[in-house]
């Protein structure tokens, strides 16, 4: 059997802007916004529009080649000083997801042997365009290993959204749940809700309801529970970071997933691209972990839940360490054991 399944894409490249779905109006307005300046992607990603790592990367791309049209020197030499600038500015927006840095400096590599600024502005639109189109792809083969990992009827617990709408199409974390779809495989994903910003309960949802999997919600503090009395078989979830031991940075909330499986016995999986993982980061502990706005955490869809004053400590991430990552899976396939070998392998 092969479905037809519907799923959504967040980016589009339109020459003069780039449009992208705004993530924070999801799941009650489907807005499409266009940013025309790098201002607009800075803020864009800043602020959750466009979120998820590899989403974030290709954003950045486009943003980046974007600004570069609009210089007006005809010196390389002064061209590749602006464009340092603004990948500078651009970098600064996010400081987790490693895709932001690698799709920044491979703009930066792809004009570093051109010569001419007409040929730098041309060269970096089609590097951006090839990083989405290469996503895509990468996506597909990661969501073919996970799929390889899971037997029909399997139910399977994620966190915050690493789906379609988090990269270029498919997503990492939920990859393998359209390509079960599309084949007739029956899985139940149960999605948790993912405070501060609900990216599980308003995204997740949202994506695998629109491609007809069958999900079902949970709130985080639900999850020891769930695994309990729905006979969970696995988690998986995506990454922002990975670093050069497999220690693994993700949304808020992913470590005590992982000690939650260890605890039952059922696999941990993490799905991520190559782009998302890290050699020059040694151990999680080197990963720069983003703090958010109090904000998210004393407000709930902009109504206050918290006392007026009241300190918050809102991390967006936490850092699984590798013992407690059953496999990593990449585009490349599936590794597990020895993850500084086996990463440092895959490149
Ligand atoms: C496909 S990676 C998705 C990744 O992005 C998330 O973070 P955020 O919503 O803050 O951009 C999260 O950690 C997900 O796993």
């Amino acid at each position: 059997m092969n479905e037809t399944v519907t799923i959504p894409r967040s980016v589009e490249w339109n020459e003069t802007h780039i449009t992208i779905l705004n993530q924070q109006k999801l799941p009650l307005e489907t807005e499409y916004l266009e940013l025309k300046e790098i201002k607009d992607v800075w803020e864009a990603i800043f602020s959750l529009k466009v979120r998820g790592a590899p989403a974030i990367g290709i954003t950045a791309a486009y943003g980046l080649a974007l600004a570069a049209q609009s210089y007006q020197t005809e010196s390389i030499i002064k061209f590749k000083q602006l464009l340092q600038k603004d990948r500078d500015y651009l970098a600064s927006s996010r400081p987790t997801a490693v895709n932001l840095f690698w799709a920044l400096d491979r703009l930066l590599s792809s004009v570093e042997n051109v010569s001419s600024v007409n040929e730098a502005k041309t060269t970096l639109i089609h590097e951006a365009i090839c990083i989405q189109i290469e996503d895509e792809e990468v996506c597909r083969q990661i969501g073919e290993h996970a799929l390889s990992l899971f037997k029909d009827g399997d139910k399977i617990l994620t966190i915050c959204n690493a789906g379609s709408i988090a990269t270029a199409k498919y997503g990492t974390a939920l990859a393998p749940f359209y390509l079960a779809k599309e084949k007739g495989i029956e899985l139940k994903v149960f999605a948790s809700e993912t405070r501060p910003v609900l990216q599980g309960a308003r995204l997740t949802t949202w994506e695998l309801m629109k491609a007809g999997v069958d999900v079902t919600l949970i709130t985080d503090n639900m999850a020891a529970q769930t695994i309990l009395t729905k006979g969970i078989n696995a988690v998986i979830v995506g990454a922002d970071r990975i670093a050069a031991n497999g220690d693994t940075a993700n949304k808020i909330g992913t470590f005590g997933l992982a000690l939650l499986a260890k605890a039952f016995n059922i696999p941990f999986y993490v799905a991520a691209p190559l782009s998302t993982i890290d050699l020059k980061t040694n151990t999680g502990a080197d990963i720069p972990i983003e703090e958010r706005n109090a904000d998210e955490v004393t407000h709930i869809s902009g109504t206050r839940i918290a006392p007026e004053g009241v300190k918050v400590y809102n991390p967006a991430f936490d850092v699984t360490p590798n013992e407690l990552i059953t496999a990593i899976i990449t585009e490349k396939g599936i590794i597990r054991g020895n993850y500084t070998e086996a990463l440092a392998n895959l490149f």
